[in-house]
């Protein structure tokens, strides 16, 4: 049987000027891009999974847990955004190791999974460089190590491809890949590409206007053409 990963039911939440709304149910296990225009509601979504942002109404579920009042660390989910997922006055490996202590009383064990998750993503021997002095694809690299050892069950990337040129995109998609192969996570990515769609995603969400208009699987997903939204997308 699969099992529910996330569950959302009457969820709204509303700004000054906007009021989102979302249900839905992702299944265990896969990877969902989330798309759909600029302003459509996707970062709030997944703020509402990770806790940034208290829906006003509704109830978020993960594995069937009730989250209302659990704060974004004790929720069973890491998140990656486009950028600034790094402490810039801290090294590489002890970026790394917020994933496995907050208090960052590493012993040798530890130590030695920062150094694996750092040599999966290509970065051993990083360690001890500091954010700043990285390009952008090795610092999500970074960040995708510090999910690596962090292993929630539910991982949300923001955009994780935003500021890397082509050849990283695709070295990212790989590595994002082979992380869901070794973790069996459950990952939604929020893309404004179809190229990334049909790389990785066996399904998508669609946004327009603050609600989940579609949540198809890829295939059936670019046949579609009755939604003008989404044909904008698949251009
Ligand atoms: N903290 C906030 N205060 C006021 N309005 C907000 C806030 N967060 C989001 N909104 C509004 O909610 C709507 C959805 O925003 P959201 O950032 O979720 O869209 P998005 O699909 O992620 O956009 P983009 O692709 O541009 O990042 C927008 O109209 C936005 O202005």
């Amino acid at each position: 049987m699969i099992s529910t990963a996330l569950a959302l039911r009457g969820v709204e939440i509303s700004f000054d000027a906007t009021t989102l709304a979302f249900d839905c149910t992702i299944a265990a296990g896969g990877i969902v891009a989330v798309a759909g225009a600029s302003g459509s509601g996707k970062s709030t979504l997944f703020n509402v999974i990770a806790g940034f942002e208290p829906p006003d109404r509704g109830e978020v579920r993960i594995f069937g847990e009730e989250m209302a009042g659990r704060p974004p660390a004790e929720r069973p989910v890491s998140v990656i955004f486009q950028e600034h997922n790094l402490f810039a006055h801290l090294d590489v490996a002890t970026n790394v190791g917020f994933g496995i202590s907050a208090a960052l009383r590493l012993g040798a064990a530890e130590r030695m999974k920062v150094e694996d998750a750092l040599s999966r993503v290509g970065l051993a021997g990083f360690g001890s460089r500091l954010p700043p002095t990285l390009s952008g694809g090795e610092r999500q690299r970074v960040a995708l190590a510090r999910a690596f050892v962090r292993h929630r069950p539910i991982l949300l990337l923001d955009e994780p491809f935003a500021a890397l040129d082509p050849g990283l995109r695709t070295e990212m998609r790989s590595l994002i890949r082979d992380l869901h192969q070794e973790e069996g996570n459950t990952i939604l990515m929020i893309t404004h590409h179809p190229d990334d769609v049909r790389a990785l995603a066996e399904s998508v969400i669609f946004l327009d206007q603050g609600r989940i208009i579609a949540h198809d699987e890829t295939p059936r997903f670019f046949e579609r053409r009755d939604i003008p939204a989404i044909s904008r997308f698949l251009g």
